[in-house]
């Protein structure tokens, strides 16, 4: 339904997004997540047909975004991350215009606003005037909006961002009905927790790179093959460092602000004691060694934070 293979779009020498494969099923959700400037809305803009990429190929629908783009448009429904709202206009007053855009006609147009109103909870507000609405209610009006035309897929960019808990809340809730009505969707988000709950699959982009693919319990699972190990020291921080650094079990690490130091470590719980008997012997000053829990949001941080990757 959406694929994308070897994407890569660069902005003279920068890669924004490098060699990005990623595939969508058929009235799945699939979730970009990644940090700000990770490649998401890069990726979204090709899907898009707003953007050509600069090597690589995107279909969506079965239809390649570069070669036919007029199809994929008549497609899709796309909800940018920064979008304008016309606020001289009232609410259904908007989604008329966008119909009329859409070809639909006087009739369709009084078919289908009463109905996408209802289904972004925005009845009560059909007469209101656009610039009166909350954020919330903005953004919900502006999924209306790529819903007139009843595509088949949706790209939706950050659809959630800037809005209070209630208000993602609501936004989730209407993703659950439209993943019921078969479309299949792209949604991008800097929260990885946000997504898990909606998503069937999950991408983790870094840097534009795709750096975990999979379920939520895939990417959790693959990710917890390794450990995390905090370790906290009296002082000499950077020899401590520099030593875990050294094993061939440590895969990345980092020191935290306090002095703290995180690294992820693949070698099995004999191999660890050994690791600590070693450290000990060192002489190294250590206060506390110990095996971190890790939650969906630790291992997203850890999997694009700066680590300095062994
Ligand atoms: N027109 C452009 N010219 C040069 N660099 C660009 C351009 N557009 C985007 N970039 C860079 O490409 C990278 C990816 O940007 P992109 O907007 O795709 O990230 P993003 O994951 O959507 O981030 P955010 O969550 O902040 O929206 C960033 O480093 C950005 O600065």
């Amino acid at each position: 339904m959406i694929e994308t293979i070897n994407l890569t779009k660069s902005y003279g020498s920068f890669t924004a997004l490098n060699e990005l494969n990623i595939e969508v099923k058929k009235g799945s959700v699939y979730g970009l997540v990644g940090q700000n400037g990770a490649g998401k809305s890069t990726t979204f803009q090709i899907l898009s047909t707003l953007m050509v990429p600069t090597s690589g190929t995107a279909i969506v629908d079965g239809v390649d975004v570069v070669k036919n783009p007029a199809e994929v448009r008549r497609r899709i429904g796309y909800m940018p991350d920064f979008f304008g709202v016309y606020d001289q206009f009232r609410t259904s007053e908007y989604l008329d215009f966008y119909g009329g855009s859409y070809g639909l006609t006087v009739t369709e147009r009084k078919q289908v606003i009463p109905k996408l109103l209802e289904l972004v909870n925005l009845s009560h507000k059909a007469n209101d005037y656009v610039d009166v609405l909350s954020r919330g209610m903005k953004q919900r009006l502006c999924l209306a909006r790529c819903l007139i035309h009843d595509p088949s897929v949706l790209i939706l960019d950050e659809p959630a961002s800037g809005l209070d808990p209630r208000a993602r809340i609501e936004m989730r809730e209407i993703l659950k009905e439209l993943k019921s009505m078969d479309k299949t969707i792209i949604i991008s988000s800097h929260i990885l927790p946000e997504l898990a709950e909606m998503c069937d699959q999950i991408g983790v982009v870094d840097h534009g790179k795709l750096v975990a693919n999979g379920s939520v319990m895939e990417i959790h699972d693959k990710l917890q093959q390794q450990k995390m190990i905090q370790v906290h020291a009296f002082d000499r921080h950077e020899d401590v460092f520099s030593f875990f650094k050294e094993d061939n079990d440590v895969t990345t690490i980092r020191m935290e602000a306090d002095g703290s130091i995180e690294f992820g470590y693949k070698g099995s719980d004999y191999q660890q004691q050994k690791l600590l008997k070693r450290a000990v012997l060192a002489d190294l000053p250590l206060l506390g060694f110990n095996q971190i829990e890790t939650d969906l949001e630790d291992i997203f941080m850890d999997i694009t934070k700066e680590v300095e990757s062994k």
